[in-house]
């Protein structure tokens, strides 16, 4: 017995000091080991939503991610993936709706494979419509009805939660492309200056921007207010029908063919170029329908000058700049406040000048207008040579495209030798297409809150040495008071 005590004496685990220790050692570990899993950031997983933009020349599929605990905090929604539908867009299918519906299946197949199987049910799915069913619609509103139809039967097939298919006002598209730009480059989140958004399609064409002091209600149908992350905003907006390239093209051969059939000698084209067009499908569309001559019948000859400047001169017979009854406008009659800030050109603005290899926002305007001239001037036969991989169609009209963007920028909305260096051609913005489908999203899902969400005061490794040195402290203070209240606690080895 006597022994045992010995022993349980010189055992220096059986000293109090060393069984405190012990349990405040356990303790600390314990008390930081819950206070950092509970607060650890969770294993990212993801939430998903997609997105179809039916444009007037073709469809785009978009699905979007972002981290599922985070959606109204800081983590920020991204492109995962884009499908581009095969053919046309869905107001080519006036006259046979079902196959609308049928492009579809293929970039759907695709999006169920994409998204997590245990997230289809959950994922939101959009069809937004924008200026080519705008233009069905004013054409023939049962045509565009039936195109609807078949686009939500086929939509419906697939698992995901399917929340409606229909147009886009003109004002929602340029609102909600430059809500995509903004929030792609996290300018709302932190308060930044924002960037204006300038969107080229093929039916038509938006201006969105955030300019200072301008009066809202000189034209309150082109103001759009929103309250993001707890900033004010107070955006104009313009959408012009009818002033996206496909569509200003045709105004303009229209405006070259007046005078009946026979041949044309188009500046907008190169030299060389000749194409046997019909009258019937130059004039097959709302935009220039009441322009149709009496005997507009057959076909004509669309023969290319390859000449800018006189190229200019018939684009800019498609803006009317003669009545303006606000204190200024841009064209038609349109209000615009004063241009102000930085802007994101998107869509066709890129592809065009992407091409023409003019996107150097450095490169001043002066020698834009001078390279597109030389292209212009090319003959058709070198251009094709050049660019053997490019379709004969898209090939033939880089030229109208470049003058009509430059024309629709200088003259349209008025932007000067100075300011035009304020326009940067993008096509994205750290991976994510700039375009309306995210911020059309962003916003039907309520991901962007009107309030600066509350963060954390503290991020999680800096909680954690807070946690762990308190811890440590109490721990010393402990042993310190212990030895304060109690003297006997320093001479250690007296266990009864
Ligand atoms: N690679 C590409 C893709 C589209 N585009 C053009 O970009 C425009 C896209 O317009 P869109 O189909 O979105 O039409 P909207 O409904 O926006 O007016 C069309 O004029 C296309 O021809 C292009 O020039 N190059
Ligand atoms: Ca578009």
């Amino acid at each position: 017995m006597s022994a045992q005590r010995e022993m349980k004496e010189k055992n220096p685990w059986h000293t109090p000091v060393t069984i405190i220790t012990v349990i405040g050692v356990i303790a600390i570990v314990a008390l930081v080991t819950v206070a950092v899993l509970q607060n650890r950031p969770v294993l990212q997983k993801y939430k998903y939503g997609i997105v179809l933009d039916a444009g007037s020349s073709h469809t785009a599929l978009y699905i979007y991610e972002w981290p599922a605990e985070k959606d109204n905090n800081t983590g920020r929604a991204e492109q995962k993936y884009v499908c581009k539908v095969k053919g046309k867009g869905i107001s080519s299918y006036a006259n046979t709706p079902v196959k609308a519906g049928e492009s579809l299946n293929e970039c759907m197949q695709e999006a169920k494979m994409q998204v997590p199987t245990k997230r289809h049910h959950e994922t939101p799915l959009y069809l937004g419509a924008t200026a080519g069913m705008r233009l069905l619609n004013m054409e023939n509103s049962s045509a565009s009805d039936k195109v609807f139809q078949a686009v939500e039967k086929a939509l419906q097939r697939f698992p995901f939660s399917y929340q409606g298919a229909r147009i886009l006002s003109g004002q929602e598209e340029g609102a909600f492309g430059w809500v995509t730009v903004n929030y792609l480059d996290d300018r709302l989140k932190q308060g930044l200056e924002t960037t204006g958004a300038l969107d080229l399609g093929g039916a038509s064409t938006q201006i969105s921007f955030v300019s200072k002091n301008y009066d809202i209600s000189e034209s309150p149908s082109n103001s759009v207010t929103f309250r993001l992350y707890g900033n004010d905003y107070n955006l104009y907006t313009h959408s012009f029908l009818c002033y996206g390239k496909d569509q200003v093209l045709r105004m303009a051969l229209a405006h070259q063919t007046k005078s009946g059939p026979g041949t044309i000698l188009d500046p907008c084209f190169h030299p060389g170029y000749l194409e046997l067009k019909d009258y019937s499908l130059l004039y097959d569309s709302p935009c220039v329908s009441d322009r149709k001559p009496q005997n507009a019948t057959g076909t004509f000859n669309h023969s290319g000058a390859g000449n800018f400047k006189q190229c200019q001169e018939v684009v800019k017979k498609v803006f009317n700049f003669t009545s303006c009854k606000y204190s200024r406008c841009s064209f038609n009659g349109v209000f615009q406040p004063p241009l102000q800030g930085p802007f994101g050109a998107f869509s066709a603005y890129y592809y065009v000048m992407d091409f023409l290899k003019l996107t150097d926002a450095t490169m001043p305007l002066k020698d834009v207008k001078e390279k597109l001239a030389n292209y212009c001037a090319t003959p058709w036969n070198e251009i094709v040579k050049q660019h053997p991989e490019v379709p004969i169609k898209y090939l033939a009209e880089y030229c109208f495209s470049g003058t009509y963007i430059i024309t629709l920028l200088t003259d349209g909305y008025n932007f000067t030798s100075e300011s035009y260096s304020n326009i940067n051609f993008i096509k994205k913005i750290k991976n994510s297409d700039a375009g309306w489908t995210l911020g059309y999203m962003l916003n039907l899902t309520n991901m962007i809150p009107a309030e600066a969400p509350d963060s954390p005061p503290l991020p999680h490794a800096g909680y954690v040495t807070i946690i762990t040195i308190s811890a440590l402290i109490l721990f010393v203070l402990f042993i310190l008071s212990l030895r304060f209240i109690c003297p006997s606690f320093q001479k250690t080895p007296h266990i009864v």
